[in-house]
């Protein structure tokens, strides 16, 4: 008979939930998981490993290129063929056999079909043959059912077939001409790709392109895409679109421009999975985000955890930060959590406690590839100022330091260092430029370990590498002692 009451049982094998399980199954509890599409979740096989795949070709081009000894070796174009079979392979060609390996190698018990909360510590499970099995938790029950795309209430779009990150990330062919929707991640990094993919792209961004970085960052990326080829339609969005006989889309923008594409890509932002979910038999609303306490527990309306407090929620579906490493993050904290109240030791949810993700709040690193690529940590000084914080930020010009003149010819980038005046540790750091993705996790350190700016003048960056940008934004702040 198949055992179906586990210490934890999670909902959702996106990366969160893989880890919430390992997490849990490590510290000795048992644990199962729910999955009703893949095994490894939209990261694996629709997000950030196929999307980067499609990048990273165009980016090895134009290091190459950007050398005049290497560049002359360059004799062709970037094929596009074989990017798209590269990025194949690292979907794992849509199969998740690798991880439900994985899986039976941690001991975690695959169920396959969509998981739906029941009475307290229930979750009901219906495969794809309609066939349903209830799985109780002893101990707690997980949700990490990520999130979908959002489809604008734009007249005629629902009808065009749309793309969405989905098929942006999973096409078999580059469309001749693709409008991207939507100026932020998504459609920066998509831009980026189809663009050098060899489709001509459109971009509508409503609120201007990457809002949420540096501005000098959204710049620098703004006029790399115009100098790409790639036509910007800022502060403006669509409000009627439809396909013609042809096959052509056509976008009619509120600032009377009319645009044809092949394809439309829509990337506007996400939706929680929670909309069949029976958020309804805990009191919750379906289609909402589930609010968290500091241990990730789930809040009813009352802002009192559900239950005794045997529901949890990590990962995209508790809005705390939308980043499959932030996300792996929390399931540790998350994993031991549940550990630790099972076999009634103490939890640790002060900030920076073991059982708290504190990072979420002060320290969450992004790199954003596009080109030129920005990697951020912590505040913008925007975000800092609206957090209440007394700062000051300095930046740089990245192409002024020998190790980024080295890397590259008419190496382009700066680099931001946000300080907070009052306890003289940095709060947040941001730095836009070729190849600057591995520069970022010096800064998450020198902020997750609030390292005192004075002591920062000790950690000595190697001669000539583009890390020494952090000498150069010391010097530009002063000593402070
Ligand atoms: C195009 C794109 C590119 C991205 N690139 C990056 C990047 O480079 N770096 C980065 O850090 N982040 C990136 N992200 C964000 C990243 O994909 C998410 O933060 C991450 O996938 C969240 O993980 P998760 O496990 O919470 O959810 P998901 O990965 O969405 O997994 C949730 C799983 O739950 C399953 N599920 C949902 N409902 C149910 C149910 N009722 N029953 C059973 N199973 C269910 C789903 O099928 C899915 O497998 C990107 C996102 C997009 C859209
Ligand atoms: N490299 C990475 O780390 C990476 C890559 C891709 C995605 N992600 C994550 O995925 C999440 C989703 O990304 P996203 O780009 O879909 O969302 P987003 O929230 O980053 O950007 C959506 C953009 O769409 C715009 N918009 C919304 N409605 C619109 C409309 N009707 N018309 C025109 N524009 C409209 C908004 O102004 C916004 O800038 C992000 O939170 C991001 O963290 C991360």
């Amino acid at each position: 008979m198949t055992e179906t009451t586990f210490d934890v049982v999670v909902i959702g094998a996106g990366p969160v939930g893989e880890n919430v399980a390992d997490r849990v199954v490590q510290g000795g509890l048992t644990a199962a998981i729910v999955e009703r599409e893949l095994v490894g979740g939209e990261c694996s096989y629709w997000a950030c490993m196929p999307t980067k795949a499609l990048l990273r070709d165009a980016a090895a081009l134009r290091a190459v290129r950007s050398l005049p000894g290497a560049g002359a070796a360059v004799t062709g174009e970037l094929d596009p063929a074989a990017v798209l079979g590269r990025r194949d392979e690292f979907a794992s060609h849509w199969h998740d056999d690798g991880q439900v390996d994985w899986l039976r190698g941690a001991g975690i018990a695959l169920f396959r079909g969509a998981g739906r909360l029941g009475a307290s510590r229930t979750v009901e499970v219906t495969d794809a043959d309609g066939g349903t099995i209830v799985l109780t938790a002893r101990h707690a029950v997980v949700v990490a059912t990520g999130t979908s795309a959002v489809v604008p209430p734009v007249p005629g779009l629902a009808d065009v077939a749309p793309w969405t990150s989905r098929e942006a990330a999973s096409a078999q062919a580059v469309p001749g001409r693709l409008a991207v929707i939507g100026g932020g991640v998504v459609g920066a990094e998509m831009a980026t790709a189809y663009s050098a993919l060899g489709a001509q792209v459109t971009m509508v961004a409503r609120d201007g392109l990457l809002p949420a970085a540096e501005p000098f960052a959204s710049e620098l990326v703004a006029e790399s895409l115009k100098a790409q080829g790639v036509v910007l339609h800022l502060n403006t969005q669509p409000v009627d679109v439809r396909r013609d006989d042809e096959g052509t889309v056509h976008v009619a923008l509120a600032d009377g421009t009319d645009l044809t594409a092949d394809e439309v890509l829509v990337a506007t932002g996400r939706k929680p999975n929670t909309g069949d979910l029976g958020l309804e038999n805990v009191g919750l609303l379906p289609g909402d985000w589930l609010a968290v306490d500091g241990t990730l527990r789930v809040l009813g309306g009352d802002g009192v955890p559900v239950g005794d407090g045997w529901l949890y929620a990590a990962g995209d579906v508790n809005h705390r930060v939308l980043l499959t490493h932030q996300g792996k993050y929390q399931a540790r904290a998350v994993g031991d959590t549940i550990v630790a109240r099972a076999t009634v030791s103490p939890v640790d949810d002060a900030p920076w406690g073991r059982h708290a993700a504190t990072a979420d709040e002060r320290a969450v690193p992004q790199v954003i590839f596009t080109d030129p690529e920005i990697a951020s940590v912590g505040y913008t000084a925007a975000g800092a100022e609206a957090a209440g914080l007394r700062i000051r930020s300095v930046e740089y010009d990245l192409g002024a330091v020998a190790g980024a003149s080295l890397h590259a010819d008419g190496y382009t980038g700066r680099a931001a260092m946000v300080v907070d005046e009052d306890r003289h540790v940095v709060v947040g750091f941001t730095v836009v430029g070729p190849d600057v993705a591995e520069l970022l996790h010096a800064a998450t350190i020198a902020i997750a370990g609030e390292v005192p700016l004075d002591r920062l003048w000790h950690a000595v960056p190697a001669y000539p590498t583009i890390n020494e940008v952090w000498l150069r934004l010391l010097e530009t702040y002063g000593r402070t002692a």
